[in-house]
């Protein structure tokens, strides 16, 4: 059974195609990565797959049995200002439930503590988020995650700026959901975590370059290709490939 499927699926922005062309389909359950260069579009099209980005053209659907959707943008991307505590930051997971408005029950209160527990934040509930580290955030970040309860989980770039212990806390997260049969995308750019924890990869330069088994698609090759797909000239202008 499919979870995510694209259709000949265009994104850009202001009308300027990032991402072309792209069919194919995310298998329930699967890990797939997706890596490429800077400026590949591998955000863009996870933003399309969460809802937040509308197709210049074609499609990207999510399978209805799993169209609940749980996204992790990347860091940068957090505000980290906004006075807001670790409990409430990981509490925003249940807001499906429970409404904006809506009160925290006691068997809520039981799930949020459980969730901070199994990130290791226990003890970090009153601090401000501002005033976490880089880790500690993420961590309260995947927190939430495992509240959300989603089908289909997307992550850009959750390891960037992440020490090797909290990286792996993360990743038993992330091999916790594969087991619980939940299907996860993720934007990556270490390849030994891809090949050790993702079994299939999609590497994008714009469109996509290879799709399949990691080990089959993270070639020196395939690189290469990507590298210079990204760095072609006719990239600076945008153009899309199929209409030249
Ligand atoms: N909001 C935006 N408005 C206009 N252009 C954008 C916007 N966001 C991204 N782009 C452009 O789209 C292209 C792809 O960006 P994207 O962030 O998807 O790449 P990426 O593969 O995730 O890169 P990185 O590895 O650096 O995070 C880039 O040329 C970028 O400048």
């Amino acid at each position: 059974m499919s979870a995510i499927h694209f259709n000949d699926l265009t994104l850009g922005y202001d009308r300027h195609p990032v991402v072309h062309h792209l069919d194919g389909e995310v298998r329930s359950g699967e890990l797939l990565a997706i890596v490429g260069p800077n400026g590949a579009g591998k955000s863009t099209l996870l933003k399309g797959i969460a809802g937040a980005l509308a197709p210049l053209s074609g499609s990207v659907g999510v399978n209805r049995k799993a169209t609940r959707i749980a996204y992790l943008p990347q860091a940068a991307d957090v505000d980290r200002k906004f006075p807001i505590s670790v409990y409430d930051v990981v509490s925003m997971g249940l807001w499906r439930r429970t409404g904006w408005l809506g009160g925290v029950g006691r068997q809520d209160r039981a799930a949020i503590e459980h969730a901070i527990a199994a990130v290791g934040l226990t003890g970090f509930e009153d601090r401000a988020i501002g005033a976490l580290s880089g880790g500690q955030m993420q961590r309260a970040l995947f927190a939430r995650l495992l509240l959300q309860d989603a089908g289909v989980i997307l992550l850009d770039e959750p390891l960037t700026a992440i020490d090797a212990k909290t990286a792996a806390d993360l990743l038993d997260l992330v091999r916790r959901w594969h087991a619980e049969e939940r299907t996860v995308v993720a934007v990556l750019h270490d390849f030994e975590v891809v090949k050790s924890v993702f079994p299939q990869t999609l590497l994008v330069a714009r469109e996509a370059v290879a799709w399949g088994a990691s080990t089959d698609v993270l070639t020196p090759d395939n690189l290469m290709k990507a590298r210079r797909m990204l760095e072609a000239p006719d990239r600076a202008a945008e153009r899309c490939p199929r209409a030249a």
